[in-house]
């Protein structure tokens, strides 16, 4: 049975205690229902405060705090980690949208960093260089939600099975090129609507076969869609990206490197909010994308020297 969030109702024991499995369900509801709050919304990486009080101007609905935004990350290489918290701190004090950061796949350390200055989200993130490659953070353990990246439904299923509160597609970050993306979205979609039409009886071997926790299928097949909030991310680079995204049926967009590494950030972080808010109005679409300065430089995802960060789980 769903509550108001789309998550699981929770049971006691009878004893008026909940079991600990409960108690994390309990604690996800609740974060589910704030990630909710972003619904419709654009989130921009902002690198200095400056960047985020031209995010929150904007009609950003909040901001991810970062040392380097991903186009840049692919071009210094290296390993890339969590960002300073005096960086953070600085940004949270400039706006007063929700800030996110990012922690490395695996980092709980740099999660438990996160959420003690107090950032709004952790973002598990495959831009960072991975810190383990067999586990992703227990994020039941933490009071902060989670947002995390995915590729198709079982990995979207698992991480929320981890306890992620929000879920982004991984698209490729950092290249301008929306093709990932819309890949990843319209295949979580198709799956969604045929996992609508199954059978119950073929729910257990369908979770089986994309590795997901059988609950969370049968949740997903019941409400028609995921249990949480879905994001697009990774290339989404114009107004016109963004409205796409949208009209495929995300919850709504983040838009990082497309933003600051364009010539034009103000304008373009505009457009980028009217975009989403009327993304089914092609003459408000027309209007918000016309006379910009040239848009980042984007990256072919055919050339085989281009790393795929959307490989990393
Ligand atoms: O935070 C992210 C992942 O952790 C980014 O939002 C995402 O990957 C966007 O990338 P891009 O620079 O291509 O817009």
């Amino acid at each position: 049975m769903a509550d108001n969030n789309g998550v699981v109702a929770v049971y006691g024991n009878g004893a008026g205690e909940l079991s600990e499995p409960s108690k994390n369900l309990a604690t996800l509801s609740g974060k589910v229902g704030l990630a909710r709050m972003l619904r419709g919304g654009v989130i921009m990486e902002v690198a200095t405060p400056e960047q985020a009080r031209i995010a929150e101007e904007a009609g950003a609905c909040a901001v991810m705090a970062v040392e380097h935004v991903p186009a840049d990350i692919r071009a210094q290489g290296g390993v890339a980690r969590m960002s300073d918290p005096a960086l953070i701190r600085d940004i949270k004090r400039a706006v007063t949208i929700p800030v996110m950061a990012k922690a490395r796949i695996g980092h709980f350390v740099e999660a438990q960093i996160l959420q003690t200055i107090g950032v709004d989200y952790v973002d598990e993130s495959e831009v960072l260089t991975p810190a383990d490659d067999q586990h992703h953070i227990n994020k039941h353990n933490f009071k902060a939600p989670f947002v995390c990246g995915c590729s198709d439904l079982g990995e979207a299923l698992c991480r929320i099975g981890e306890g992620a509160a929000m879920i982004r597609t991984k698209g490729e970050a950092g290249t301008g090129n929306v093709v990932e993306a819309v890949r990843q979205v319209r295949g979580i979609m198709g799956a969604i609507r045929s996992l609508r039409t199954m059978d119950d009886d073929e729910v257990f071997a369908y979770a089986k076969k994309i590795a997901a926790p059988y609950d969370l299928v049968m949740q997903t097949k019941q409400l028609g869609r995921l249990p949480v909030v879905q994001f697009a991310a990774g290339g989404v680079a114009t107004p016109a990206d963004a409205a796409l995204m949208m009209q495929l049926g995300c919850d709504g967009v983040f838009v990082d490197s497309g933003i600051f590494k364009s010539r034009d950030p103000v304008r373009r972080a505009r457009a980028v909010v009217q975009a989403v808010t009327h993304h089914t109005d092609p003459k408000i679409l027309a209007d918000v994308s016309t006379g910009f300065e040239e848009a980042m430089e984007g990256i072919n995802l055919k050339d085989s020297r281009t790393e795929r960060f959307a490989r990393r789980s």
